[in-house]
């Protein structure tokens, strides 16, 4: 028949069997281009998908361009696509714009390649630096640098309001903060961020590049429009080539020649210049890509403190209770760290409702084979679109979900609190075991909602974000660190709103109010 798409597997007698399945329904396409027009009906073209899934189903095929595409807008949908048949779901589009940013071959890069041996071994060496476990020297690293580097950023902050009581252009500051954030920890490096115009150029040029990627264009899909965005390929261009150069020459050069080859493993660039040493299959491109790759996500974590301070901004309530926790923590006689972090769920919980309210999306995957989801057929090279966006705002997985509220990521818990016994006599009578008893006492916590399973930031399965560990850290330290010293403020609350289904704000965006706090 016309359109199946034929796919051979093993049946359950272990005997091949060839299937021949319909792909899901969907718009008719328009001649050249596609279905990109309903696409832009809305401000983002995750919010079409949603609106199409009324129409077609919670799966469905659309044509972008001549590219065929898949959308997936379910929980239990996703799951199959992402876990299920992860393995036949693991390629990348092959977008200009990703070429662009990684040397003119986006396999250069950790997020936008297609699956291979290479991809699988540059996981596994990223992860032990980069999603370290608690309770791992590592994971306290991060602490540590997290609060030295927050701390800078208030100084920073008090001088900058001791001069003026002007609004503050406060992204470039938490973007160096989380780049310093980055480099010390992965490269033992830190840089000038008031003074270093190459650092401050650099940590700029990652903005443009986090916020570009974020951005969805019809030259993904339609390449014959290239002519058009030539200069801004070009930029893509200029800036990841100033970025490497600045890599090359202010980290990585330094360390070749002063590798410690005996001692442990000091950093990621040291774990990463080892491989490089010892396995010759790695090559010197890899990891400086690599080591790209990872530095360039401070951007996000940038990025996300500014959405946590602009929630604040947007409601004074927030930011009370969040400093309600941090004075209770610290009693302002220290900076917050990692370790007051389970002490203070309302603050972890605001970071993953701004995760939420962002709504970041998930790198489009592409079917490496012909494949089945759902009774449906999925053919060879489709680019499969997972709308997170779906999960993240419907009222089916969330009340209100339109509303700001991290306490929906808070639950109460019953723990046994056991008041001191006023007996110290040392012997333990039964009269003194039923008054122990009597004392022990089950209070009610508020604690963090953990594994909800339809609230998928970082995605699941093979592809999922390696990053995750080093975001939610961060972001927690500067975040609170910011709220411990400083009331954040709007200009004009009309300013705050943010693009949806998007976690990257502009280079250049609004400016806040940051006033020092009367302790
Ligand atoms: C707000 C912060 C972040 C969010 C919401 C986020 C989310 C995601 C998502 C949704 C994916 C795609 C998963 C998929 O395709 O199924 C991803 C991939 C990835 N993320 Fe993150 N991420 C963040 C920050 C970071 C950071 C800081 C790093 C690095 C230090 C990082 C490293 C990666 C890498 C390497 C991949 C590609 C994995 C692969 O394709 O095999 N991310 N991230």
């Amino acid at each position: 028949r016309k359109n199946t798409i034929v796919l051979h597997r093993l049946n359950k007698y272990g005997l091949n069997e060839k299937l021949e399945l319909c792909p899901p329904p969907g718009p008719k396409p328009m001649p050249v281009i596609g279905s990109l027009h309903l696409l832009g009906e809305n401000e983002s073209p995750f919010q079409s998908f949603t609106e199409l899934a009324k129409k077609y189903g919670d799966i469905y095929s659309i044509k972008l361009g001549s590219s065929k595409c898949l959308v997936v807008n379910n929980l239990d949908l996703i799951r199959k696509v992402l876990n299920e048949n992860g393995k036949f779901f693991a390629g990348r589009p092959d977008f200009l714009r990703f070429h662009k940013l990684f040397d003119g071959d986006r396999n250069n890069s950790l997020a936008l390649c297609d699956w291979s041996n290479l991809q699988q071994q540059r996981r596994n060496l990223a992860r032990r630096h980069c999603g370290p476990k608690q309770q791992t020297d590592n994971f306290a690293r991060i602490g540590t640098v997290a609060t030295f580097e927050a701390v800078e950023l208030v100084q920073t902050l008090k001088h900058l309001t001791a001069a003026s009581e002007e609004s503050i252009n406060l992204k470039p500051l938490l973007m160096s903060t989380a780049m310093n954030m980055f480099s010390n920890y992965m490269c033992n490096i830190r840089f000038d961020a008031e003074n270093d115009k190459e650092f401050i150029k650099v940590v700029d040029y990652f903005d443009e590049i986090f916020w570009e990627i974020n951005q969805g264009y019809a030259v993904d899909f339609l390449p014959f429009l290239a002519p058009f965005y030539k200069k801004h390929m070009q930029n893509l261009t200029n800036w990841s080539h100033e970025i490497r150069t600045f890599i090359l020459s202010r980290i990585i050069e330094h360390r070749e020649v002063s590798l410690d080859t005996d001692g442990p493993e000091k950093d990621f660039v040291d774990g990463l210049l080892r491989v490089l040493r010892d396995d010759p299959s790695v090559d010197r491109n890899t990891i400086i890509f690599m080591l790209e790759d990872f530095l360039g996500g401070h951007s996000s974590v940038g990025n996300l403190v500014m959405l946590c301070l602009t929630a604040v901004a947007r409601d004074a309530e927030v930011g009370r209770r969040i400093r309600a926790e941090i004075d209770a923590v610290t009693k302002n006689k220290r900076p917050v760290t990692l370790v007051d972090r389970p002490y203070m769920p309302y603050t972890e919980a605001t970071i993953l409702e701004c995760l939420r309210y962002a709504s970041s999306p998930i790198v489009p995957h592409v079917a490496t084979e012909n494949a089945e989801v759902a009774g449906y057929g999925v053919e060879k090279g489709t680019i499969v679109f997972i709308n997170n966006y779906e999960l993240n705002t419907s009222s089916k997985y969330w009340n209100e979900p339109e509303k700001f509220d991290p306490s929906r990521f808070l639950e109460k818990t019953k723990i046994r609190t056991r008041r001191k016994s006023l007996c110290d006599s040392g012997m333990e009578s039964d009269a003194e075991r039923i008054d122990a008893a009597i004392k022990e006492a089950e209070k009610e916590v508020l604690t963090l909602r953990r594994n909800i399973p339809h609230f998928l930031p970082f995605s699941i399965g093979k592809r999922t974000c390696i990053g995750q560990t080093m975001v939610t850290t961060m972001s927690f330290v500067m975040f609170a660190n910011i709220l411990q010293e400083f009331d954040i403020g709007a200009v004009n609350k009309e300013d705050l709103r943010q693009k949806p289904a998007c976690a990257a704000l502009p280079k250049d965006t609004y400016h806040l109010y940051v006033l020092p706090r009367k302790h």
